[in-house]
């Protein structure tokens, strides 16, 4: 038995995620012990969302950022082996996601398919004195995958073998979904992006309300679904590219809000009801095959904490479906992806692979993660 630390800062941009986690040697059992996030400040954030603007953007900030970030991850995770080493707990690693500043997941337009996340593991591991795990998505590239998505793994090893088939679909910035069928070998998991998350929500919600969410779905509870702008966002190229697909801020960020909102208007609490109903449909979409009687559609990420897109989420799919909340199986919703990335770099260590080629499209599987000693 063991404790590692994860940290995820994913495409929402709202700061780090920092989950200690006590694991066993068996790579069975991975239990989260503690948890919180640490927010970027104004500044910080300023900075990551200039670097992957690619109008704003310049190598020189993201050279920057790199070891800016591996400090603020750095003194994130430090903070938690602190509080955890007064109680007489050793952590053995800690295991870091990055932020992603851009994700190309097939190769177009000159653009060779590739991905980049950056927080420099030397920086964390001189700030933690502990080993850090990091960068799992290159590996997974270089066998012609896309490097997402790579939570698959430790959802198949935290929630495979129940009773029933398990979507597990998280919603961020971007959504993404895992499917579990009842008693799945690896091969047998599905995994894709479902489109976008609570990323054009909070966009609109920041233009029109100078907050950073949605709190609570209220105003897109309050606002009224327009089928027309529906109907043009539900025709957005990311629905006919090749399954499995991924997608990213590149696709739904502020550049194609800001030309929705040039295109249309509408309300701000329509503008938000309609973002809204878009992440539910797409989400429906994007599983409709995969809907077979006795399926639990498992909603995580900060999306679960909207009670206005998991309505909207639960007229879109056939009324067999049973939506629930990773709280309502008695875990965390917004701590699930940092305890993923404790599982793969546990199996890093071990040396153990952790993509899933059915995923990712990748050609086999490979052992993901840098370890800097
Ligand atoms: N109480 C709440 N009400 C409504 N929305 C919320 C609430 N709490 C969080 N969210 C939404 O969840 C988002 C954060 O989600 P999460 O932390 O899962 O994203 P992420 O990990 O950065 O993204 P990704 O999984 O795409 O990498 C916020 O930006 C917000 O839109
Ligand atoms: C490149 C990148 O950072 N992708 C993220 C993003 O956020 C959600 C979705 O898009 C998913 O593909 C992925 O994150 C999770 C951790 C994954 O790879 O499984």
């Amino acid at each position: 038995m063991g404790y590692a630390i994860g940290l995820m800062s994913g495409t929402s941009l709202d700061g780090v995620d920092v989950a200690l986690v006590k694991y066993d040697e068996g790579m069975s059992s991975y239990e989260l012990e503690d948890f919180f996030t640490i927010p970027f400040s104004d500044e910080l954030k300023k900075k990551v969302t200039d670097a992957i603007d690619i109008n704003q953007s310049n190598v020189a900030l993201i050279c920057g950022l790199n070891i800016e970030l591996g400090y603020f991850f750095g003194e994130a995770a430090k903070k938690m082996i602190e509080k955890h080493q007064r109680l007489g707990r050793k952590i053995d690693f800690v295991a870091s996601h990055g932020q992603t500043l851009y994700h190309q997941p097939i190769s177009e337009d000159n653009l060779i398919a590739s991905t980049l996340q950056v927080g420099e593991s030397s920086v964390i591991t001189e700030v933690t004195g502990v080993k850090v795990v990091s960068d799992f998505r290159y590996r997974d590239m270089a066998v012609g995958g896309q490097g997402a998505p790579i939570v698959p793994y430790s959802e198949f090893i935290l929630y495979n073998d129940r009773e029933k088939q398990q979507i597990l679909q998280n919603i961020g910035g971007i959504s993404n979904a895992t499917i579990i069928p009842k008693n799945a070998t690896i091969q047998e998991i599905t995994a894709f992006d479902t489109g976008p998350g609570n990323m054009i929500i909070d966009e609109l919600v920041r233009h029109f309300y100078q907050e950073e969410y949605d709190d609570n779905g209220q105003y897109a509870k309050q606002g009224r679904v327009s089928e027309k702008v529906l109907e043009h966002m539900m025709s957005h190229s990311f629905f006919s590219r090749p399954m499995p697909r991924t997608t990213g801020r590149e696709d739904f960020g502020q550049h194609y809000v800001t030309a929705l909102l040039d295109t249309y208007e509408l309300s701000a609490n329509d503008w938000i009801a309609t973002a809204t109903k878009f992440t539910a449909k797409a989400i429906a979409l994007s599983l409709a095959s995969f809907f077979i009687d006795n399926t639990d559609l498992i909603i995580g990420g900060g999306g679960s904490y909207n009670p206005t897109l998991l309505s909207m989420i639960q007229e879109e799919v056939p009324s067999f479906v049973s939506v629930k909340t990773q709280e309502d199986l008695g875990q965390s919703s917004e701590a699930k992806e940092a305890v993923a990335m404790v599982v793969l770099g546990h199996r890093t260590l071990l040396g153990k692979t952790s993509n899933v080629p059915s995923a990712t499209g990748a050609t086999k599987e490979v052992i993901l993660g840098k370890i800097t000693w």
